[in-house]
């Protein structure tokens, strides 16, 4: 979880992480669209963002840029400011949508933009293939899916190779087939070793796909874990025979309150340290225990409680 005090960001303590954010702030006149952000994207991971809508996601990523000028606090990719020499190919972004050329085929658009970069031509085939257009590429962009102009915009990212890749909702208005190759696509680029910070409004989004997230409030960071971690433990689940003998047990064992009858079985408000202790009890009880297992938090649920129930959809 998020530290209260901003730490700072101490060059030399081990290799540098590819995102660090120290008291990261933004304001617009009166309004702070993101305060304080303490950030650690660590190396290899693919890092969601996830926040309703205005809490601050896209501030945050053109800060991370440069794109953007920080009110106050620090930024560090691979612990050098964003503007500092080399970084532009060490890292790659997708920020708010690609802009192409619509006239132009795919690969006309990528050729222009590794022109404009330095990129060998060779490398064009190797991102189009990477995000999966290399069939398509002498089609024009307007012709494209709103899928397949995200994943060029990706491909356009991927030109220089970078280490770290920053994607501002990548799935944001995709159909689900073009979420799900989005989703393929981030996975396969993870896989090959870069590191992926996206950002989402989308909460089954980022736990189909993220090591860890860090969940972004009113432009605070209110929570930063992995997706398990957030979810957390909430209690036991028991099934049991006879399950009115288990129930009768296990309520005069914890109280009435902390017992609930749930489709066949018992769900019960206990740390779940207590299992072998209530199978011994209900054992002890000629009660027949065919499973106990820790029940897990609803993760909507933890999103809209850490959001302080902020608009935005969770999918
Ligand atoms: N250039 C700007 N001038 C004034 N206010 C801005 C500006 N950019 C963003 N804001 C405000 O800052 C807040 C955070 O916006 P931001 O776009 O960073 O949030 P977000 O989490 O990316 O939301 P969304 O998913 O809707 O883009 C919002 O209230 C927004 O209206």
């Amino acid at each position: 979880m998020t530290e209260t005090l901003s730490r700072p960001i101490v060059p030399g303590a081990g290799p540098p992480h590819p995102v660090e954010t120290s008291g990261l702030t933004k304001r617009y006149g009166d309004l702070v669209a993101v305060d304080s952000l303490d950030l650690t994207v660590r190396t290899g991971e693919v890092y969601g963002f996830l926040g309703p809508n205005g809490a601050g996601k896209t501030s945050t990523l053109r800060m991370l840029l440069g794109l953007v000028r920080p009110s106050a606090g620090a930024v560090r990719l691979f612990g050098r400011p964003p503007g500092a020499p080399g970084q532009l190919d060490r890292v790659g972004a997708l920020i708010e949508g690609p802009a192409c050329y619509p006239y132009l085929s795919g690969w006309d658009n990528l050729r222009v933009l590794a022109r404009l970069t330095g990129t060998p031509p060779i490398r064009i085939r190797t991102v189009l293939e990477m995000v999966d257009l290399a069939d398509r590429a002498g089609d024009r962009y307007a012709s494209y899916s709103l899928g397949m102009k995200q994943r060029l915009g990706v491909a356009a990212a991927l030109l220089k190779d970078p280490r770290l890749l920053i994607l501002d909702e990548p799935t944001n208005g995709l159909d689900p087939a073009g979420m799900a190759d989005m989703r393929a696509l981030i996975r396969r680029l993870a896989a090959a070793g870069c590191t992926v910070l996206l950002s989402s409004h989308l909460l089954g989004e980022v736990q189909q796909i993220c090591d860890r997230v860090g969940v972004v409030s009113r432009g605070r960071l209110v929570a930063e874990s992995t997706v398990a971690e957030l979810r957390g433990t909430a209690g036991v689940r028991v099934l049991a025979e006879p399950l009115d003998g288990a129930e009768e047990r296990v309520r005069a064992l914890l109280g009435p309150d902390r017992v609930r009858v749930v489709d066949g079985g018992l769900d019960l408000s206990v740390d779940p340290d207590r299992a072998a202790w209530l199978n011994t009890e209900l054992v002890g009880a000629g009660v027949a225990v065919r499973e106990l297992r820790p029940l897990e938090r609803d993760l909507e649920q933890v999103f809209f409680e850490l959001t302080g129930g902020g608009a935005g959809h969770v999918g």
